[in-house]
């Protein structure tokens, strides 16, 4: 076994992102240990984990291919690098049981989405034992209710870390999970966190993400929804990195085209499985809380600070907390009722 085999990796916070990076990581021998709830750690360790991607890289993993912890005293105490795969409001409860639990030597890598968890993970952990990175890709877990688990990689991409002296992308950079050193990350953040705008049309919607994308009413509003997000931005000075290799203001474009050229020109960001829909409509699904406060309501508070308008970004908030405290997953809303009276 290499060093980097070794190299005790805890997931704190096992879901959808945290058991598909987790199973990765484990296939190809690194020594991963899953936090996660009660429930799933039940039926890893009755039925092994199964993870596969859009080019049909499957992999079954017997449960003694990983450790499966619910405690996080036992998960995080001899952890050395530890990947931080909770919802943003969840953020803030695991710097503080990593902060409690794990050796001064570990570093916490956030694979989050939103600008501010590896900050709230820094004001906890200091900011020398803390990186950030970037999910391009999405993870769905669809499966019938008595299957055994399985994380599905529903779109393609690099994982982006914060370059760092360590050697932490070559710990991470395993067959069929490629990773990328950037020396932008925060850029790389923003630039995310534009096309995650969508996860709350999305989660509204209901639809599957490639059939959302294919009516147009729904593309004029995530382009509508995305130029309030890059005119805030600009006017804050902020800097984002295209996605995937796409500037968000040619997306926004790209947008607004008719079906059969849209379907052209985003032929490869369209390469997705045709169940994927966004995190955030899992959680409305699920009765849990959602990340909207991090993603729209990140451009809302940048808005108030430069007094820029941002009339569908705070419509989307106001209908996500709704369909939030209603309990009865998504409202599969039709465009006309999202963009409403604006
Ligand atoms: N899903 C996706 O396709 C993508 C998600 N992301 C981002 O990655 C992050 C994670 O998302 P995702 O994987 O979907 O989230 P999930 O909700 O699927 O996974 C997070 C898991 O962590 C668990 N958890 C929270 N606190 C603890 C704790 N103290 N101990 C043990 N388990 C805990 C949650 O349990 P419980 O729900 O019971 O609290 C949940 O099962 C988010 O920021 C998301 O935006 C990024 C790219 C794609
Ligand atoms: C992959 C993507 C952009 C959309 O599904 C996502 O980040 C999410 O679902 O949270």
């Amino acid at each position: 076994m290499t060093e980097t085999n070794d190299l005790p990796i805890t997931v704190a916070g096992a879901g959808s992102v945290g058991c598909y990076v987790g199973a990765r990581l484990a296939a190809a021998g690194r020594n991963v240990t899953l936090l996660t709830r009660p429930a799933l750690a039940a039926e890893i360790s009755r039925h092994g984990l199964h993870c596969s991607d859009l080019e049909g890289h499957d992999i079954d993993l017997s449960p003694d291919r990983l450790t499966l912890s619910t405690a996080p005293s036992e998960a995080l105490a001899g952890a050395k690098l530890i990947l931080v795969a909770v919802k943003s409001h969840d953020t803030e409860a695991m710097a503080a049981l990593i902060a409690e639990h794990a050796g001064d030597d570990a570093v916490a890598v956030s694979l989050q989405n939103g600008v501010s968890n590896a900050g709230i993970l820094r004001e906890h952990l200091g900011s020398e034992r803390v990186v950030d990175a970037m999910v391009p890709f999405n993870v769905v877990q669809n499966r019938p209710a008595d299957a055994p688990p399985r994380f599905h990689r529903a779109s393609g991409g690099v994982i982006q870390v914060e370059t760092t002296t360590t050697g932490l992308r070559s710990v991470l950079d395993v067959q069929h999970m490629p990773v990328a050193e950037r020396d932008d990350i925060e850029a790389v953040l923003w630039g995310k966190l534009l096309v995650n705008l969508n996860n709350g049309l999305n989660a509204l919607s209901g639809l599957p993400i490639v059939e959302q994308f294919g009516d147009r009413r729904w593309r004029a509003l995530v382009a509508r929804q995305l130029g309030e997000g890059l005119a805030v931005l600009n006017a804050a000075g902020i800097r984002y990195a295209p996605y995937e290799g796409v500037p968000q203001r040619v997306l926004a474009l790209a947008l607004r085209l008719p079906d059969a050229l849209f379907r052209v020109a985003a032929k490869r960001m369209l390469s997705m499985d045709k169940n994927a829909r966004s995190s955030m409509w899992e959680d409305l699904q699920a009765g849990r809380h959602t990340e909207i406060d991090y993603l729209q309501g990140e451009i809302i508070r940048l808005a108030d600070q430069v007094g820029h308008p941002t009339p569908l970004n705070r419509r989307v908030l106001a209908l996500v907390k709704e369909a939030e405290t209603a309990k009865k997953g998504s409202p599969g809303l039709p465009p006309e009722a999202v963009s409403g009276p604006l």
